[in-house]
C-alpha cells in the first residue's frame, strides 16, 4: 500500500515568434544545479496548477502571462515511502507582458527550439523537448 502525496510543479515553456523558449540555468547549489530549466515551481496546497503557473513566472522572471495552454503532463512514482510522487504540467505560454529577465539573479537566455539538447535538461524533461521540437 502506498501513502505517498503527489506534488505538483506547474512549468512554463515562453515561446516567441521567432521560435525561441526562454530558459534558465539552476543555480548549483540547488538539486539538478547547473543544468536548464523553463521557469515554474511547485503548486502549493488550495492552489491551481495555472495559478502557481502565473505566480512562479512573475516571481522568477517578472512574466505577466496573458495566453497560455496545457500543453503536456510529465508524472514520476515516488522513488520511496517518504518521498512525494510528483506531477509536472507543462504549460505553452505564447503571450505576455514585460520582458522575462532573471528576477533572482539566475543565467536567463533565449534558446532556439532545435538547438536545444535534452541531456542538459532533468530527466522528467526529455519528453516534453522531443514534442517541442516536433512543433516546429
Ligand atoms: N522549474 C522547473 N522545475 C523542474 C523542471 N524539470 C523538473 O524536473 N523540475 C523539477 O521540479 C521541481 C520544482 O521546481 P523548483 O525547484 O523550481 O521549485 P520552486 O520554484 O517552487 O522552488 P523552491 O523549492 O525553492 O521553493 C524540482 O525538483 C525540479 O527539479 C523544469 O523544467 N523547470
Ligand atoms: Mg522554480
Amino acid at each position: 500500500m502506498s501513502s505517498n502525496l503527489t506534488q505538483s510543479i506547474a512549468i512554463g515553456i515562453v515561446v516567441n515568434h521567432v521560435n525561441e523558449v526562454f530558459i534558465a540555468t539552476r543555480p548549483v547549489h540547488t538539486k539538478y544545479g547547473g543544468m536548464l530549466e523553463f521557469p515554474g515551481g511547485k503548486v502549493e496546497s488550495n492552489e491551481l496548477p495555472e495559478d502557481a503557473l502565473k505566480r512562479e513566472l512573475l516571481e522568477e522572471i517578472g512574466l505577466e502571462i496573458l495566453k497560455y495552454r496545457l500543453f503536456h503532463i510529465e508524472e514520476k512514482k515516488a522513488s520511496s515511502e517518504n518521498k512525494p510522487n510528483v506531477k509536472l504540467y507543462f504549460y505553452l505560454v505564447e503571450e505576455w507582458k514585460n520582458t522575462p529577465y532573471g528576477k533572482e539573479g539566475q543565467d536567463v537566455k533565449w534558446h532556439i527550439i532545435s538547438s536545444l539538447d535534452p541531456k542538459k535538461f532533468p530527466p522528467l524533461n526529455i519528453t516534453v523537448i522531443e514534442r517541442l521540437k516536433n512543433l516546429t
